[in-house]
């Protein structure tokens, strides 16, 4: 894979530089709660800034259904980049469109352009291979060089992640470069006990990442939605929890074969529950009822791990010497359901060993929570993209940086 030092050492001066970056950052409304993952970018849009290419900048953002929708503009993330460079930061409110063309064509050597939101587009997200490669084809025009650095979306065969790349000169970035590498560590020597914590919202996509957990970690910890389709192939009843209903079969054989090879699969033993969920933006009390994880209420929903579950999980990866983290163990978003989180950061920070958090929301958690970023060992801007990379899976936007 050849890096961004190769293409700066090369010279790009007067060159236009798409990086492919993921600047998928939690909002209020327009207002960014957590900039990690711009700042994430930002050695590599500077190194390529200073040394005179004309940098475009694409990501995603959310998950907008391929057209237009101005709750997912990157406006914001563009201004906040502006900030970070201290620099103007052209915008295009299109992606490929008259705008993105103009802001590009406009841009002097050393200037910087965020184009509008890559999944504005069908094309970028597209399981047909032609329609991804049409749209492929219009990103391409508008460069003469690819960087990828979006490692939080290096496991998704999209447009701009793996078809992009095989159409332009394509180097890695300094981002992706530090992930890869220590998330290397986690793969080739890892030190045991090896625990692996899993939580979050994206269930369907991060169950699948067990299968292979199960012969690499020697303890996993489920808390976060993930947690219900575990407590229902229990056979208990999770109310109005978040649930992977076609799932249960594929967890009811992951308990089975942990079971039969030694690998603990810690569940939940007490939950907060809530006849809805709460709201974000008022964060009005919640008024969560602690109980069992065998006794929730038909018409509630579990919203974070119980003062059990808590001690629990935090004498689980109190001997670890490696853990791996990724997915809130509730909706940190709301005080009343940060503790379960906080609980699993603070039982990071107190561990002896190597710690590695991974996701845009995990990460996210660790700093809104009031966590010193240096404290652990690594911070991931992917969730996903390393459970994936830890499953040993070959990650599209990777193989498509491969020469
Ligand atoms: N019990 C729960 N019910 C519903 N949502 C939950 C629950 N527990 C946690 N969440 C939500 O999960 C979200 C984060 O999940 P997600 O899987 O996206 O993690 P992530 O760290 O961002 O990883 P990635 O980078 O792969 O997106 C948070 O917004 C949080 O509110
Ligand atoms: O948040 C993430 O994990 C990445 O930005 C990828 O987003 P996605 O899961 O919507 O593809």
């Amino acid at each position: 894979m050849k890096t961004i030092d190769e293409l700066l050492s090369e010279g790009v001066a007067g060159k236009r530089v798409f990086v492919r970056a993921d600047l998928n950052v939690p909002l209020d409304g327009t207002t960014i709660t957590d900039d990690g993952r711009i700042r994430a970018v930002l050695p590599t849009v500077k190194a390529l800034a200073e040394a005179g290419a004309r940098v475009v900048v694409a990501s995603h953002l959310g998950r907008p259904k391929g057209a237009p929708d101005p709750a997912f503009s990157l406006a914001p993330a563009a201004a906040r980049l502006g900030e970070l460079l201290g620099a103007d930061v052209a915008f295009a409110t299109d992606t490929v469109g008259d705008s993105a063309q103009a802001v590009v064509a406009g841009l002097a050597d050393g200037q910087v352009a965020v184009v509008e939101n890559l999944r504005f587009n069908a094309g970028e997200t597209s399981k047909d291979d032609a329609e991804r490669a049409a749209f492929a084809d219009q990103l391409a025009a508008l460069a003469d060089v690819y960087v990828g650095d979006g490692f939080g979306a290096v496991h998704r065969k999209h447009a701009s992640v793996y078809d992009l790349p095989a159409r332009l000169p394509h180097y890695a970035g300094h981002l992706i470069a530090t992930e890869v590498g220590v998330l290397k560590k986690l793969t080739d020597d890892v030190q045991r006990p090896y625990v692996v914590a899993l939580g979050g919202a994206k269930v369907s996509d991060k169950l699948a990442v067990i299968d292979q957990l199960l012969g690499k970690a020697d303890r996993l910890l489920i808390g976060g939605g993930m947690a219900y389709t575990f407590l229902k192939a229990k056979g208990y009843e999770v109310g109005i929890s978040l649930l992977q209903e076609d799932q249960i079969p594929v967890v009811t054989e992951y308990l089975e074969r942990a079971e039969k090879s030694g690998v603990e699969i810690v569940l939940p033993v007490d939950v907060l529950v809530a006849p809805e969920f709460p709201d974000l933006k008022t964060k009005a009390p919640a008024h969560p009822t602690t109980v069992a994880a065998d006794a929730i209420p038909a018409d509630q929903e579990g919203l974070d791990i119980g003062p059990e579950t808590r001690k629990l999980y935090a004498s689980k990866l109190a001997d670890a010497a490696t853990v791996f983290w990724n997915g809130p163990m509730g909706v940190f978003e709301h005080p009343d359901y940060a503790e379960g989180t906080k609980a699993v950061a603070q039982a990071l920070v107190d561990s002896k060993g190597f710690t590695v958090v991974g996701g845009g929301d995990s990460a996210a958690a660790v700093r809104t929570l009031g966590f010193d970023e240096t404290a652990f060992g690594h911070i991931s801007t992917g969730g996903g993209a390393s459970l994936e990379y830890l499953e040993g899976k070959t990650l599209p936007g990777l193989a498509a940086l491969e020469d």
